[in-house]
């Protein structure tokens, strides 16, 4: 099956305007075959040894939704304290999530015992399982996109907290826990980069040839 040039397009422009949403969350709930089908890009990740290690909590409960908050707020709090002082004031003003104003709530975790100890792929990189379910996270924010929904990940929280609001065992990993919903408009940019948190670096500067090369600065040979 040939992918023609405009759906090309179409998935370039998806990946290129998808964004980290925090604060531009709409209330109005999204629909059952909107979740769905979101969910199902997500399963079809590709995983090591084809083990299929996700699996997805929606939370859609207000008292659920408000636990994880507080959990946020502590965290967030205590996070701040570990920047240097004049960023510390600025990590303060950023939103950083939108747990409460998005619609919905996704946690989505890894079961590393799925399919027995020894699967194909990650006999010698264990950690091959949690990546897998990455790719799982990416496929979802990635077709919510194309959806017209924002996302925005929630990683300012500890593990405990989502544990005790989502009943999750202790031997069920964490990966990520999602905001989903529609949005009032996506940005343009990173928040963090119009913010001037950081510049996305050049794409030259990522690309290496044949071996690793510490980078240049101006393509001089300044160091
Ligand atoms: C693993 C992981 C974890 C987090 C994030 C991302 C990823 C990949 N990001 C979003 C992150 O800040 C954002 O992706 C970058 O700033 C780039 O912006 P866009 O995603 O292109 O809008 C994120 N954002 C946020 O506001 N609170 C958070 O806790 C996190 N955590």
């Amino acid at each position: 099956m040939n992918i023609t040039e405009q759906e090309r397009d179409a998935v370039y422009k998806t990946i290129f305007s998808r964004r980290d949403v925090r604060g531009q969350f709409l209330p109005e709930p999204i629909s059952q075959q909107v979740i769905m089908r979101i969910l199902k890009a997500a399963h079809h990740a590709p995983s090591v040894g084809f083990m299929q290690p996700w699996d997805f909590i929606l939370v859609q409960n207000a008292e659920t939704k408000q636990a994880i908050k507080n959990g946020f707020e502590q965290a967030h709090q205590a996070s701040a304290e570990m920047f240097t002082q004049d960023k510390s004031e600025q990590y303060r003003q950023l939103k950083l999530e939108g747990i409460l104003e998005a619609p919905l709530g996704i946690c989505i975790t890894c079961d590393r015992s799925r399919n027995g100890p020894v699967v194909i792929g990650r006999t010698i990189k264990p950690e091959m399982d949690l990546y897998s379910a990455v790719c799982a996270v990416q496929n979802l924010w990635l077709a919510a996109r194309a959806e017209n929904l924002g996302v925005g990940w929630v990683s300012i929280i500890e593990d405990e907290v989502l544990r005790s609001a989502l009943g999750i065992p202790q031997d069920i990993d964490i990966i990520a826990y999602l905001c989903i919903g529609s949005v009032s408009h996506f940005k343009d940019k990173p928040e963090l980069e119009t913010a001037g948190w950081l510049p996305r670096r050049a794409l030259e500067e990522a690309i290496h040839h044949d071996a690793w090369q510490p980078h240049q600065v101006n393509n001089s040979s300044e160091r």
